[in-house]
């Protein structure tokens, strides 16, 4: 069977639109990445992308130049018929979000389709708050381009459910593809640049309405987040009783209305949106007249998590003046992305108590620094470790588990474990947060 190929413009080259741009050139279709950064397009043009993301690299050295290209000149989509804004969508203070990135985007784009040309869907991909599509994208697209949206123009709206750290599988083997619109034309339009992947993934489709797609994202996001903040919450229980907290999810996670999946306790969420989204849903709800209490205490149980891991290790080590490994940075593994790592609050917590911090991650010391210019970063684990009085483990990198003889350079074997990943062992004084 043919699969249609077409011309798509991705606005942004952070996690997401990096992602789709190679993953849409990898698919088939002719792809020009948009982004205001020199840097970022300079080196997609080279064939390297700026955020570390396994399979990413591969992928951008197999098409830049030919089916992907990259250029700051937002001109380039008048010869495109679709375009995606992948724009960050921040919180403000309120936690409520900032869409000012997203609309000035959406003007600059509706300013290079005006004057006439061929029929266009410019495809909102970034996470806003149901009816932001609707009251502020569509009329900042109408402004640049002078015509009213709904006749040559029109919008649709894609949210994205990858992960950080396994973005390019994520993309190229979804669950589920939401296609949002509100009319048929747009509907199949994103059916016909989801089409490949459809052939060649064959997920759930779910089409829907431009304000219900905005609003599933939300509600995936808060859904999962508020069921890691529960398995805190049990496993801070089962810490109490003297009960294994993994042994417990596992157990309930076989009863297919839990799942097993996202059961992990530990020190926390972070990221990039689970915090943002889920505060933007909240300050979202209660503009709205509702208070988003379960929310709230998902929140308050996330909050707590690293001073629970901070509490454990000052049970067995007097912080003041101690030397104290931090294993992990990134917010996650697989990622060098340390927005609202749980790493932050506990490295804070260190300093506050006098403790001095080496800290070590394979892929994030770099963005670290910008939070923590003063604290030693160590090349390796083992280096971390040496001479320290105490590691807490903050984020479950693979090599972690590898871990053996490098506790014995430490100064006293204490280590305290956020993310189950170091296997207890003869010599090592272990606590693990929630079993
Ligand atoms: N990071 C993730 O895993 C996921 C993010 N999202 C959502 O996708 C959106 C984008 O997030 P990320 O990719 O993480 O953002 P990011 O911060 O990694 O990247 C944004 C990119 O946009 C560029 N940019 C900023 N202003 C611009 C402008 N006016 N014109 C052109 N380029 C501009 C920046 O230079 C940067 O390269 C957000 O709404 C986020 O909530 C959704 C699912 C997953
Ligand atoms: O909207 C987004 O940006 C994305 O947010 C999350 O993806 P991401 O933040 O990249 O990573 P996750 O794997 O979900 O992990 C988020 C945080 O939860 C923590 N986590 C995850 C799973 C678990 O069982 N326990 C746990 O503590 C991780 O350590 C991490 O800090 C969602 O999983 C994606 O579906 C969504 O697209």
């Amino acid at each position: 069977m043919t699969v249609c190929t077409m011309n798509i413009a991705v606005v942004g080259s952070g996690y997401v639109g990096t992602t789709l741009a190679a993953c849409f050139a990898d698919l088939g279709h002719e792809v020009t990445a948009i982004d205001i950064d020199e840097g970022v397009v300079d080196r997609l043009n080279r064939g390297e992308a700026s955020i570390h993301e396994p399979g990413l690299d591969e992928l951008i050295e197999e098409h830049a130049g030919d089916r992907l290209r990259a250029t700051t000149d937002y001109d380039a989509i008048r010869d495109c018929e679709v375009t995606f804004l992948a724009l960050p969508t921040p919180s403000r203070e309120d936690g409520s979000i900032d869409a000012s990135i997203i609309e000035g985007g959406a003007r600059s784009v509706g300013e290079a389709l005006s004057g006439g040309g061929n029929d266009h869907l410019v495809v909102v991909k970034s996470t806003v708050i149901p009816g932001t599509t609707e009251g502020t994208l569509i009329p900042a697209i109408e402004a640049g381009s002078g015509e009213a949206v709904g006749e040559r123009i029109r919008v649709g709206m894609n949210p994205e459910f990858l992960r950080e750290g396994s973005a390019v599988t994520d993309f190229l083997e979804p669950e589920k593809l939401v296609l949002g619109a509100d009319d048929d034309w747009s509907h199949d339009r994103l059916g016909s640049v989801f089409e490949p992947l459809i052939e060649r993934a064959d997920p759930a489709v779910v089409e829907a309405t431009v304000r219900e797609a905005e609003t599933i994202k939300y509600a995936n996001n808060a859904f999962l987040a508020t069921k890691i903040s529960l398995i805190n919450e049990l496993g801070n229980i089962c810490k109490e009783f003297g009960v294994d907290a993994y042994r417990i999810a596992d157990a309930i996670g076989l009863d297919d209305r839990i799942g097993e999946r996202f059961l992990r306790s530990g020190v926390g969420w972070g990221g990039s949106c689970f915090p943002k989204d889920v505060d933007a849903l909240r300050a979202a709800a209660r503009e709205a007249g509702y208070e988003p209490e379960l929310l709230d205490a998902a929140v308050a149980v996330n909050d707590r998590q690293p001073e629970r891991l901070l509490a454990l290790l000052e049970d067995h080590v007097d912080l003041t003046g101690a030397r104290i490994a931090v294993l992990g940075l990134a917010f996650k593994p697989g990622t060098d992305d340390v927005r609202n790592s749980r790493a932050i609050p506990v490295i804070e917590g260190l300093e506050e108590r006098g403790a001095t911090v080496v800290a070590y991650d394979p892929v994030a010391p770099a963005p670290m620094r910008e939070h923590f210019p003063g604290i030693e970063y160590a090349e390796s684990a083992a280096e971390a470790l040496s001479g320290a009085d105490g590691a807490l483990v903050v984020t479950d990198w693979d090599e972690f588990a590898a871990l053996d003889e490098e506790f014995e350079g430490m100064a006293s074997p204490v280590v305290i474990d956020g993310r189950r990943v170091v296997e207890p062992r003869e010599g090592l004084t272990y606590e693990g947060l929630t079993w």
